[in-house]
């Protein structure tokens, strides 16, 4: 019998409410050894980001072929790229009994919802607009009109904020990072994932005294 499949956590909220930030805090503080699902992307690296481990970094033309190939479990255009998430390493350590750890925009988080909806979805929101406005101002990355495009979406994802299991506030990245935690705490405990790993071992269990009999 195979071990209990990993959980799936999936991210997700609105462009500057701190997604990045607080995944970031979450592997370094590394309680559950989740294993990152590092997306594909058509955007230019950032200085300082590398190929494999922040995104892979791929052409239009090679991530229309993933597409073609069946390769992504989902993917999005966001302000004028792609972003995939690729399928087989999510399956295959959901099958070694890993947790894999998305963290994808909502559209996208919204279609691995249909595909996977045994998942754990996360959405992470701000404490309110005008702090959301603050930050993605502050990232100073975006221009005006960029920041006014960003905010008008904003309004449409929280909306959508229902079809999430979770609503986390970002009010302090150490506070989210702890909420998060013990959301995945309490799914680990949850009475069928313990039975299905009891039964496991079971299994095992008399699967050994069987052969040495
Ligand atoms: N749908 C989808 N969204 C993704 C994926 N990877 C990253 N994103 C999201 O794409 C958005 C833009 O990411 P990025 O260019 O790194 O800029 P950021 O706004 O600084 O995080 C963020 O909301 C990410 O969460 C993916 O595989 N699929
Ligand atoms: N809890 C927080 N309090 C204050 N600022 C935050 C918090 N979380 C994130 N930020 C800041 O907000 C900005 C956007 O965060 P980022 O992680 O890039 O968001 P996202 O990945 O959701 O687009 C960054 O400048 C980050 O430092």
């Amino acid at each position: 019998m195979a071990s209990t499949r990993g959980l799936l956590i999936v991210l997700s909220g609105p462009s500057g409410v701190g997604k990045g930030t607080v995944r970031a805090a979450i592997f370094k503080k590394n309680i559950f050894n989740y294993v990152y699902s590092v997306s594909a992307t058509t955007r230019e690296s950032r200085p300082g980001e590398q190929d494999g481990v922040d995104y892979y970094f791929v052409s239009r033309d090679e991530f229309e072929k993933l597409i073609e190939q069946d390769a992504l479990l989902e993917y999005a255009e966001y302000v004028g790229n792609y972003y995939g998430t690729p399928i087989q390493k999510i399956e295959e350590n959901l099958a070694a009994g890993n947790d894999v750890f998305l963290e994808i925009e909502v559209q996208g988080a919204l279609k691995v919802r249909q595909k996977m909806p045994e998942g754990i979805f996360i959405f992470l929101a701000p404490p309110n607009l005008q702090e959301l406005e603050s930050r993605i101002t502050g990232r100073g990355t975006d221009g005006e009109a960029i920041i006014y495009e960003r905010m008008q979406k904003a309004r449409e994802e929280i909306e959508l904020m229902q079809h999430y299991d979770y609503v986390v506030v970002n009010d302090e990245v150490e506070f989210a990072v702890e909420k998060i935690n013990s959301i995945i705490q309490s799914e680990h405990l949850k009475v069928e994932r313990v039975v299905d790993k009891i039964k496991a071992d079971i299994h095992k269990y008399f699967q050994k005294g069987d052969e040495s009999r």
